[in-house]
């Protein structure tokens, strides 16, 4: 079994855009691990192709019986990785791709038996990430403040060293090229 790719970055810093090229490339070789989250549906958005939705007292439900490999909240939401979401993927022979956010990865560092590769995409800068994040039209003044400021702590974080690679997303295409070489060097 391939060992599971974590993808992490700030919120706004590409992770979708080249995650979803990736699988586009290649749907046998990859899967995403579907993540597990109580906030709100955006437009477009699939259950249990983007997020598994669920209640608040069904996501707490799921921390008690000890479903995820991680979870944390954030903005005021939750958000959790179950081990059957990255089951699913694995058992069906395919590398499984987690995205998750900085307090996800602290976590499943601690999982002694969580034999994954760490992989950060970077904005060029905060200037640029507030850029994306306005672009996109998903943020209320606030919620964007929210995200610039959790931004920096997770460059801090990577910054120290925790991951095995850091891609800088400045051009899309140069990004996805990085993306390839890490995930394709083993
Ligand atoms: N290299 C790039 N240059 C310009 N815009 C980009 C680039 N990469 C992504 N974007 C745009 O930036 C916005 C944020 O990208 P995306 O949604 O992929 O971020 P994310 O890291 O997955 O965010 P979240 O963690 O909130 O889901 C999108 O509107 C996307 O089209």
């Amino acid at each position: 079994m391939s060992r599971p790719i974590i993808l992490s970055g700030p919120s706004g810093s590409g992770k979708s855009t080249i995650l979803k090229k990736l699988l586009e490339e290649f749907p046998d070789k990859f899967g995403f691990s579907v993540s597990s989250t109580t906030r709100k549906p955006r437009a477009g958005e699939v259950p249990g192709v983007h997020y598994n939705f669920v209640t608040v007292p069904e996501f707490q439900r799921m921390i008690k019986d000890e479903e995820f490999v991680e979870w944390a909240q954030f903005s005021g939401n939750y958000y959790g990785t179950t081990l059957a979401s990255v089951k699913e993927v694995t058992e069906s022979g395919k590398t499984c791709i987690l995205d998750i956010d900085m307090q996800g990865v602290q976590a499943i560092k601690k999982k002694a038996n969580f034999n994954a590769r760490y992989l950060f995409v970077a904005p060029p800068s905060i200037e640029s990430l507030r850029e994306r994040l306005t672009g996109r039209g998903s943020e209320t003044p606030e919620s964007l403040q929210k995200r610039l400021d959790a931004a920096t702590a997770e460059m801090a974080y990577a910054e120290s060293g925790a991951h095995d690679q850091i891609i800088v997303n400045d051009v899309v295409e140069d990004a996805y090229k990085q993306l390839k070489a890490f995930i394709f060097s083993e």
